[in-house]
């Protein structure tokens, strides 16, 4: 029986894990759920799972203590809660996909000798980078990739030395504005932006694919997860979201892993230590795809590639710094105060301006990215607002 601690379980990522739990009854029992706001799918998943603990945001904690009072469950709030739940000392297995930075202290307190750390939320490696890799490796934890390219890398990989890799290629989908022209994507709307065409994922990871950070964050990830020179990291675009990524070996050969778009297949791999569930996922009809297509990203358009390359190169506190720009723009964005193109244009201003010295302590990346969130406020606030250049139906 594999024992579970789920953060962020109300979410896209959280959803599907307790789908694949669902479907396998006696496999998987769920010890501690993370939810934030969603009060109602929250109750829901206490109902029906029964964890011995479960975390909600401190804005709805007192509707769900009472709501579970005499129910067994204990009903935590906030960081701690969450903390707590990633924590649970019982669970052989950390689920972890809150979205975006918050996800990174309960992750990093979920860190445990012998414990699998199935990683969604990106994030965590981005802001954390190396302080996190060295916990994972100084506790004797295992970090197993959810993300779709990373899960890829990481199956082609079975069985083969890293010694032997010329380099990695991640797939990106190109997103719902693939095609247009930086002067078009200025007028891009919300909407638009979260009209992904092959993945149905949370607003912030969607607006990221459609301006390509998401692939930015990745190549950071790849980095952290796989202990990769950015030399041996190429992005190239395949609309149709079948072939998940790529690694290139130094004699020539390509090792590829293909599926449906459905999050089902990284994540039942990653929490069941590397097995291969049974699940309902859509087939592959080859002769009805026809064809798999390939393109380089256009980088004049989507610079958000670039910026993760630089701030890699940078190194410091430049990824700290791209990421927390990231989350502010991208919230900005969705709140229409800010333009589509005004997401890269925040990045791109926080890069610049990020310290070059190291932050390596939890606390330091933490202290970064407060920092760093007060400047790209500022930038924010000085930016043309939404509604002058986007066409709001
Ligand atoms: N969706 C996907 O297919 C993929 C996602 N990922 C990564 O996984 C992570 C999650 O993505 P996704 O599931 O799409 O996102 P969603 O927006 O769908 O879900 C986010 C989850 O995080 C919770 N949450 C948000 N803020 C907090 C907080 N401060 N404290 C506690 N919980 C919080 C939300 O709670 P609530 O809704 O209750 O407020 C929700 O459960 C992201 O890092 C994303 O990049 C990676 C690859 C694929
Ligand atoms: C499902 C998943 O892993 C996402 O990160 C996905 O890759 C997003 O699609 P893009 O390729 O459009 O960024
Ligand atoms: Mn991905």
């Amino acid at each position: 029986m594999i024992t579970l601690s789920i953060l962020g379980s109300t979410g896209s990522i959280g959803r599907s894990t307790l789908d694949i739990v669902r479907a396998h009854p006696g496999r998987f029992r769920v010890l501690a759920l993370a939810a934030g706001k969603n009060a109602g799918i929250a109750m829901e998943q206490a109902r029906e799972f029964r964890p011995e603990m479960l975390s909600v945001a401190n804005e709805i904690y007192p509707e769900i203590r009472d709501a579970l009072a005499g129910s067994g469950i204990r009903v935590l709030a906030g960081l701690d809660g969450a903390c707590a739940v990633s924590a649970c000392a019982d669970a052989s297995v950390l689920l972890s996909a809150i979205v975006g930075e918050a996800g990174l202290a309960p992750t990093w307190e979920g860190i445990l000798p012998g414990r699998i750390i199935a990683l969604a939320n990106k994030e965590t490696l981005v802001a954390g980078g190396e302080a996190v890799v060295r916990r994972v490796k100084a506790k004797g934890a295992r970090l197993m990739p959810v993300d779709s390219e990373h899960s890829a890398i990481h199956q082609a990989m079975r069985g083969h030395p890293w010694s032997r890799v010329r380099r990695v290629i991640l797939t990106a989908s190109g997103g719902p504005m693939f095609g247009r022209t930086r002067k078009e994507l200025q007028s891009v709307t919300v909407e638009e932006a979260l009209n992904h065409p092959t993945w149905k994922m949370g607003p912030k990871i969607t607006v990221d694919s459609a301006t390509l950070m998401n692939k930015g964050l990745e190549i950071i990830e790849a980095k952290w997860l796989f202990d990769l020179s950015p030399r041996q990291i190429e992005v190239v675009v395949h609309r149709q979201s079948i072939i998940h990524s790529m690694v290139e070996f130094v004699d020539g050969s390509f090792l590829a892993q293909l599926g449906s778009p459905d999050m089902r297949g990284p994540i039942s791999y990653a929490i069941s230590g590397e097995d291969r569930l049974d699940l309902d996922v859509k087939t592959l009809d080859f002769p009805a795809i026809a064809q798999l297509t390939f393109h380089r990203p256009d980088h004049e358009a989507f610079p958000s590639i670039g910026f993760a390359f630089r701030a890699l190169e940078k190194g410091g506190q430049a990824s700290i710094w791209l990421n927390a720009a990231n989350e502010l723009a991208v919230q900005a964005f969705l709140d229409k105060k800010i333009p589509f193109d005004g997401i890269s244009r925040v990045q791109e201003l926080l890069l610049e301006e990020a310290p070059e010295n190291p932050a390596l302590s939890l606390e330091e990346i933490q202290l970064s990215s407060v920092r760093a969130r007060k400047v790209a406020g500022e930038k924010i606030e000085e930016m043309v607002p939404y509604h002058k250049v986007a066409t709001v139906s």
